[in-house]
């Protein structure tokens, strides 16, 4: 069982809050959208109207991303939201931090620094080891408890997420108990059961194929974006070398493999692109795979309406379709297509569960809605609809092993 904040006496007490604020970054380096912000505004406006005292604590991006930027937007933007001032500490642990910390009174709310501004916080560690890191060991002694309410990032197990918890009492926020609350009963859902795995995340995604496929949760896996890609590659077929090298350049290399490897055990249930989108003379431009590779320039950015035509049928005789990653480059109209027309194709499913921060972001753009749940995470979201623990979860409902060390 994880307390929650019913279980807070929250009066007066300082309270270490991580939640995932993790956004989409403008050119200027600042928020360029504040959904994930919106959703921690329940959890963090109960806990200063019940007198806590706040200390926020948030990842940005990874490091080497151009979305790895520091707070300081966010904690602006939050002040708009929690309508009261939210101060920004440009670092996260150090006398400074600790010091803006112990300032706080009751009511009172900061944002500290990008936590994985340090190196740590980039790391996975089990939560012993995660728990005598230099953040967690330098910022714990000026907090009492601690709130995660980070779902989307729980199935991390990072320092901020999981190694406070082992030495501060931890409770669930209000956005991690109501997504625990949904998501806990994926194998009691309707089935067929249909995963469709998009996005720019591919060794998440085949981690889930492989898991939902072994325990006979999903009846049929369905690719798209790079993740599509991937499998094509594993499949045989040559997307390219734009398409190629971006897969190459993000590390993925490794991921083809592994993607026919999945194709060999499970390959009646994997669907596969059977079309792509390339950019020709400035417009879209649709390629059967037979007709790949596509020109030296043309990186597969989209399906094609074939694909999407059997993607349809398929979804059609669904009960619960598992959406996460845009089905191509939706940032731009061209190659918005396919993501617009799948995940409304899902919304006709009798049930139908969206998880992922740019999927989310895609639907609101694209004006897609009426799903049964959009999770604020993507890979925890899926995580936990394959039943797997999330190492975040298990350190709230384990509890804290020992002491913080007394604040002076
Ligand atoms: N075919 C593609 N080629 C390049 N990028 C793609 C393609 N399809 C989708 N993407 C990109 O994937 C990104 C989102 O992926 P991801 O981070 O995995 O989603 P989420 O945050 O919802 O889990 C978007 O920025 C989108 O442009
Ligand atoms: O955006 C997130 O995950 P998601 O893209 O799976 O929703 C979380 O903030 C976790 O970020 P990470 O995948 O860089 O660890």
């Amino acid at each position: 069982m994880i307390d929650t904040l019913d279980d807070l006496d929250v009066e007066g007490t300082t309270v270490g809050v991580r939640v995932d604020i993790n956004s989409p970054i403008g050119d200027d380096g600042t928020l360029a959208d504040d959904a994930r912000l919106r959703a921690h505004v329940d959890t963090l406006s109960e806990l200063l109207e019940r007198g806590g005292r706040v200390a926020v604590l948030a990842h940005q991006g990874r490091p080497g991303g151009d979305d790895f930027v520091s707070l300081e937007s966010h904690a602006e933007r939050l002040s708009k939201l929690l309508e009261r001032p939210v101060d920004h500490v440009d670092t996260t642990f150090s006398d400074a931090a600790r010091e803006a910390v112990r300032n706080l009174e009751n009511g009172d709310c900061l944002v500290l620094e990008n936590t994985r501004f340090y190196s740590e916080e980039y790391m996975e560690f089990d939560p012993e080891r995660a728990a005598e890191t230099h953040l967690v060991e330098g910022l714990a002694p000026a907090l009492d408890v601690y709130v995660n309410d980070a779902f989307a990032a729980a199935h991390r197990s990072q320092p901020s997420l999981v190694g406070f918890p082992t030495v501060l009492p931890g409770y669930a926020g209000r956005v991690m108990e109501s997504e625990l609350d949904v998501l806990g009963t994926i194998e009691e859902t309707p089935e067929p059961r249909i995963y469709v795995l998009g996005g720019a995340k591919v060794p998440d995604s085949i981690d889930v194929a492989w898991s939902v496929l072994e325990k006979g949760l999903a009846d049929h896996v369905l690719t798209a974006g790079v993740v599509g890609n991937v499998f094509l590659i594993a499949d045989g077929v040559d997307v390219g070398d734009a398409s190629s090298d971006f897969i190459y350049d993000q590390g993925y290399w490794d991921e083809i493999d592994r993607a026919a490897d999945l194709l060999d055990a499970y390959g009646d249930s994997i669907a596969l692109p059977r079309d792509v989108a390339v950019e020709r003379d400035g417009e879209r431009h649709e390629l059967g795979v037979n007709a790949l590779p596509p020109g030296d320039e043309e990186a597969a950015m989209d399906i094609g309406s074939s694909t999407l035509a059997y993607y349809e049928r398929l979804l059609e005789d669904a009960g619960t379709v598992i959406l996460n990653g845009p089905a191509g480059v939706f940032e731009e109209e061209a190659f918005a297509t396919g993501t617009r027309q799948l995940y409304g194709a899902a919304t006709d499913v009798e049930m139908s569960i969206v998880g992922g921060g740019d999927t989310a972001s895609a639907l609101r753009s694209l004006g897609v809605d009426g799903f049964t749940h959009v999770s604020t995470g993507g890979g925890a979201a899926l995580r936990m609809l394959t039943a797997e623990p999330l190492p975040a979860v298990t350190a709230l409902e384990d509890g804290p092993k020992r002491q913080q060390p007394a604040d002076d």
